[in-house]
């Protein structure tokens, strides 16, 4: 049985178990319920604290996790990240008041940085030899400068109204691109693999959609080229000799985009279908 580690709090916590149950597998229904089984695609999940789930996979008592990149690096746990899972996206950055004397990294020699990821913080910081005392904080790192333990700080940035609400602005060059992550322990469990075509499968399932179009067959040279699709697209024959019906898979963001174009050389009845799982 695979073991997955599953965050159970946090920004992480909904999107993630969205996911697997997208992905086919079964949740727990008791938000108190810290293991659920489902047997029958042979997997566990652990709910567990997102900050938790590395120090589970990277000494191998879970098989894998879903957790954020920014945790992974601050964990120091041997685990390792095997895919990106496309959400969850931040910055890691510094900030400190916008009127004040820190404006750049080398102002932080002998000043103190509040931070929720101390690990990750110091290694940057020495790879760069610059000497700061850190600030351990366990949330609402924002705060501690206007509070006065620290001079600035180092968090998580997303929309970035955070440290706006708290006046501070952002400095220096970005300690990291973060996003949510599934991470892998010391050996490689075999189901480790179908868990991962599945996630993906749910990523294309996400950024996809099935575009059906009607077009006159002296066409079809340039709709392919407004819309190729994954391989080539699907042609099949109408009543009419002179027109083809097109199936093509095209990236939801750009699907309007194409529909115009493809209404340009003619295409009738366009019509635009949700996927709900894939294998690529
Ligand atoms: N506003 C945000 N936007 C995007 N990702 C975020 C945001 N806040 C946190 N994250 C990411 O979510 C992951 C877990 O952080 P989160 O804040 O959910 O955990 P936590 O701080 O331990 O929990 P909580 O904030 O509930 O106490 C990290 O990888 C972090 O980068
Ligand atoms: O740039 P923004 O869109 O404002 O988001 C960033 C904020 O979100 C997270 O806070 P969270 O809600 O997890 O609280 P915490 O600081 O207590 O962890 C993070 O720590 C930042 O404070
Ligand atoms: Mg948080």
């Amino acid at each position: 049985m695979l073991r997955i580690a599953v965050p159970n709090k946090g920004s992480l916590s909904e999107i993630a178990s969205e996911m697997l149950t997208e992905a086919g597998y079964s949740g727990r229904r008791d938000s108190r319920k810290l293991v659920h089984a489902d047997v029958r695609n042979d997997v566990e999940f652990f709910y567990l604290r997102p900050r938790d789930i590395a120090t589970y996979v990277g000494s191998g008592a879970l098989d894998v996790g879903i957790t954020g990149r920014d945790l992974l690096l601050d964990s120091h746990s041997g685990a390792t990240e095997i895919s990106a899972l496309e959400f969850a996206d931040s910055t890691f950055r510094f900030a400190s008041p916008a009127d004040g004397d820190v404006k750049e990294l080398a102002d932080l020699h002998g000043k103190r940085v509040a931070t929720s990821y101390p690990q990750l913080v110091d290694d940057f910081l020495q790879e760069r030899g610059v000497v700061a005392t850190l600030v351990k904080l366990d949330g609402a790192v924002e705060s501690a400068v206007q509070l006065g333990v620290a001079d600035a700080v180092a968090d998580v940035v997303s929309t970035g109204a955070t440290l706006r609400a708290a006046g501070l602005e952002i400095f220096g060059p970005v300690i990291l691109e973060s996003t949510a992550i599934l991470i892998g322990g010391p050996t490689q469990h075999p189901g480790v693999d179908r868990l991962l075509r599945r996630l993906r499968g749910v990523l294309v399932a996400r950024k996809y959609v099935i575009l059906d179009y009607d077009l006159p067959l002296d066409r079809l040279d340039e709709a392919s080229q407004v819309a190729g699709g994954i391989e080539s697209p699907t042609v099949s024959p109408l009543k009419d000799p002179n027109w083809v019906a097109v199936r093509v898979m095209v990236s939801s963001d750009e699907a309007n985009e194409v529909m115009d174009k493809l209404y340009d050389l003619g295409a009738k009845a366009i019509l635009v279908t949700a996927i709900h799982a894939a294998r690529l």
